[in-house]
């Protein structure tokens, strides 16, 4: 399969790598369009097949055409991919809120896969929940559902408006977990610890927590339990954490990232 990459940060970059680490495209069969010098300049370490800064006739000869730059810089790419595009093509758009009626509309392209992967996908083990507009064909959306599941695991939707919540869950939550990691490495250097010490305990014990949820027959709720001790420290902390609505203030920021991927879709 030869694809054409429009935009190649975070995630277009991500996907390239893990297309190829499964050896599902060959690296001269990619165009990676980019717009940074810089950026093109660490593209070239890839080797694909052509790196480019604009939008060419030759887009028109490639099988999917991977739409991943910035919502706000989509409309830089509209019109010389309109003229090019060709009937055949695949769009799979990764834009956070843009939908697959805008992309139809402004590109006059009728097979468009909407997308919404996480940064996990850098090491083969993002989710992506997607969706596809009823002209993309069976044989296509599994050709583009095998290469999405070389960058982690993928969940079809039947609906695209649940891709807002999808991004605000999934999308944006690896920041969540940072965030969180942040704080909680930011504690332990206020009680005394340096940096690396602080990040090896919180690390450690997020990666021995994930594994505890995913493999202890006990429920969240049992597992918390677990861990605080009728007063003792853990049960200090999340009366803290509850005085001060933390869990609120957590559910709030994920509704108000799936408003404003709401209000993305609207232009
Ligand atoms: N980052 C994430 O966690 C996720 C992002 N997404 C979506 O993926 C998309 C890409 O995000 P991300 O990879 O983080 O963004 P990046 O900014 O890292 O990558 C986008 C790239 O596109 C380039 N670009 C901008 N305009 C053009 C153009 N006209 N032609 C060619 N290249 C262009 C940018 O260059 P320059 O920097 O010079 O503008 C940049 O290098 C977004 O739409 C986002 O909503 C989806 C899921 C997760
Ligand atoms: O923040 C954003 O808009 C993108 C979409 C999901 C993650 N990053």
């Amino acid at each position: 399969m030869k694809i054409a990459i429009i935009g190649c940060g975070n995630m277009g970059l991500a996907f390239a790598r893990a297309f190829l680490k499964f050896d599902l495209v060959k690296k001269e069969d990619f165009l990676l369009v980019e717009k940074g010098e810089d950026r093109m300049e660490k593209l070239s370490s890839f080797q694909p097949g052509v790196i480019t800064g604009v939008i060419g006739p030759q887009i028109g000869t490639y099988d999917l055409i991977i739409l991943s730059v910035k919502p706000q810089d989509f409309p830089s790419v509209q019109e010389a991919l309109r003229a090019v595009i060709t009937p055949n093509q695949v769009v799979l758009s990764i834009m956070a809120g843009v939908t697959i009626a805008n992309i139809q509309t402004v590109l006059d392209h009728k097979a468009v896969i909407r997308a919404m992967p996480n940064t996990p996908a850098m090491l083969g083990m993002g989710i992506t929940a997607y969706t596809a507009s009823p002209e993309v064909d069976m044989t296509q959306l599994r050709k583009v559902e095998n290469l999405i599941n070389a960058t982690g695991r993928s969940v079809f939707l039947e609906e695209e408006e649940q891709l807002n919540a999808v991004t605000a869950l999934s999308g944006s939550g690896p920041a969540y977990f940072f965030y969180v990691v942040k704080a909680m490495i930011e504690a332990g250097k206020k009680m005394g610890f340096e940096e690396s010490v602080a990040a090896l305990l919180v690390k450690q014990t997020m990666l021995g927590s994930f594994h505890l949820i995913n493999t202890a027959d006990k429920s969240l709720d049992e597992l918390i339990k677990a861990v605080a001790s009728k007063g003792g420290t853990t049960e200090a902390a999340l009366k803290q954490f509850e005085a001060g609505n933390l869990d609120e203030t957590l559910i709030g920021g994920i509704l108000a990232a799936q408003m404003r991927s709401k209000e993305l879709s609207k232009g």
